[in-house]
């Protein structure tokens, strides 16, 4: 029986090596972590993480040929296939400080294979890398004296939160990169196999291995490049009165453009999109290649212009004063359907509102928990509300920052009753029905579209 690794388990790791143990009932499967409260929420009905469908997924294979243990170096000596789905963080120290990425982990690991493998193993990138990471992690791994081989694979994982597991069920493409010497041809099929016992053969792409690492890199800078892009007309729109929805939509249906990825918003969150394309920046800085560079930077530049703008125009709008004002933030989550705070904007933006002397109330469906870890500092400061009503009695102004389905089915005239009049709504994500809440009698200000004022 195959034996498969996963050191790593979280959003990646945990949800990934699921629907592999799922798909392929003849392979066992162990996800390893060195986080004893993680690997113990795995092993319990309260999962780590919250994704819809992932419960099911895991009760299907776990104690059957899904195991999650801290025991590393069991895992590593018996397994035949290791991913390696570590965090890489932006580089907070030293060289390349906030741009880099940080591979300590990444190496502890390698280091950690090499210590205890006594067999020839199979080594799979899943973390995202910058390019050339494997030439280290192989000098690194074959520098053991005990006789083992280690063929080091790129196999980048590009599921979205909040929809990983449909996205791992049916993915448009899985990414496999090898060397192409007969050592590196076999380990690359090894891969495919696994892969194929759910996926089409078509739809699994092979190609080098720098290839595949920079592949990762370039698709997350594409689709955050992409939400730059209209979120900067949406600034032009509001300026305008042209409507950013219509834009898009227009824009979107030209078959060389397409319709995805093109929903303004208060701007871009999640672990990877500024971190990614911070280190492709790094990368290219690193090769000399400045223009290629800050191109790439603009991207992550314009997303930060977006946040601010939006306190900005709240604090416009509210007549150049929220001091002492309360405001309930809708969504903390950097998108539905997720607990994932990391980068989301409503960190900037609740620290930009408590920056003007703000009341802020949070409250989030999923995220409450992240949230008062993000805001540990200035805890006393902020109140979380599960209950989006309650967050809202009394409130100057609704700002809606994550787009929840139970954001769209409250009773908006009930919350409007309660709030401190005049009543503002900014909605983040442009989610709720606008003309509905301006007739209620809310001033309702929108991303790139003209605002629906009373006053
Ligand atoms: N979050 C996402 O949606 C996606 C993330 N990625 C990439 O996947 C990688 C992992 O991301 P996440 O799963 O979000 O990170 P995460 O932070 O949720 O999980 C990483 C886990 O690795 C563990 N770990 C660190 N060092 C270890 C060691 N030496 N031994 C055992 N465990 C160790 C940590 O305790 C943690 O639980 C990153 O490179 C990320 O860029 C790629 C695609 C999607
Ligand atoms: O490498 C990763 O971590 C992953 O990053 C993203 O996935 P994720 O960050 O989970 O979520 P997205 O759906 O891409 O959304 C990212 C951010 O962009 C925002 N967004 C997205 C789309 C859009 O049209 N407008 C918009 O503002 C979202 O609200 C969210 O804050 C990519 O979509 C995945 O393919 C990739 O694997």
């Amino acid at each position: 029986m195959t034996k498969i690794l996963c050191i790593g388990a979280g959003y990646v790791g945990g949800p990934t090596m699921a629907m592999i143990a799922k798909k392929n009932t003849n392979v066992q499967v162990t996800v390893v972590d060195i986080n004893q409260q993680r690997i113990d929420a795995w092993n319990s009905d309260n999962l780590p993480i919250y994704e819809p469908g992932l419960d099911e997924v895991v009760n299907e294979a776990r104690g059957r040929n899904l195991f999650f243990s801290t025991d590393v170096e069991k895992g590593i000596a018996e397994a035949d296939i290791i991913f390696v789905s570590v965090n890489t963080p932006t580089k907070t120290f030293g060289h390349g400080a906030g741009c880099a990425a940080d591979l300590q982990y990444w190496e502890k690991c390698a280091r950690q294979i090499l210590e205890v493998a006594t067999s020839d193993k199979i080594v799979v990138e899943k973390s995202t890398l910058p390019v050339r990471t494997a030439a280290a992690m192989e000098r690194i791994l074959n520098s053991g004296r005990n006789g083992a081989h280690f063929d080091v694979l790129s196999n980048p994982e590009f599921l979205a939160e909040g929809t990983a597991i449909a996205d791992l069920d049916n993915p448009d493409r899985i990414l496999i990169g090898g060397h192409s010497t007969p050592e590196g041809k076999k380990a690359v099929q090894a891969l495919v196999d696994v892969y194929a016992a759910w996926v089409p053969q078509e739809k699994i792409i092979t190609t080098n291995l720098w290839s595949s690492e920079l592949s990762k890199l370039t698709a997350n800078a594409f689709l955050a490049q992409r939400v730059s892009s209209i979120n900067s007309i949406s600034a032009l729109c509001e300026a305008t009165e042209a409507d950013v929805g219509e834009v898009a939509y227009a824009i979107g249906t030209d078959s060389r453009i397409g319709p995805k990825f093109l929903k303004a918003s208060v701007g871009f969150g999640g672990s990877c999109f500024k971190k990614d394309i911070l280190n492709l920046v790094y990368l290219c800085e690193s090769y000399g290649l400045h223009e290629v560079a800050e191109y790439w930077r603009q991207v992550v530049k314009m997303n930060e212009y977006q946040e601010r703008r939006f306190v900005d125009r709240m604090l416009k709008e509210m007549f150049n004063t929220i001091a002492g004002k309360r405001i309930a933030l809708f969504g903390f989550a950097f998108k539905a359907d997720t607990g994932d705070t990391r980068e989301s904007p409503a960190i900037l933006i609740t620290r930009e509102l408590l920056e003007e002397n703000a009341e802020v109330v949070i409250t989030d469906p999923q995220a409450l928990k992240h949230a008062e870890q993000d805001l540990a500092d200035v805890i006393d400061r902020v109140v979380f509300e599960p209950d989006p009503y309650k967050a809202a009695e009394g409130a100057h102004a609704v700002a809606l920052l994550t787009e929840w389905k139970e954001y769209k089915e409250l009773d908006y005239q009930k919350i409007f009753d309660r709030m401190a009049q005049p009543a503002f709504l900014f909605d983040g994500r442009n989610h709720l029905d606008h003309q509905e809440l301006f007739g209620i009698g809310y001033n309702v200000y929108s991303i790139g579209k003209a605002p629906l004022k009373h006053i």
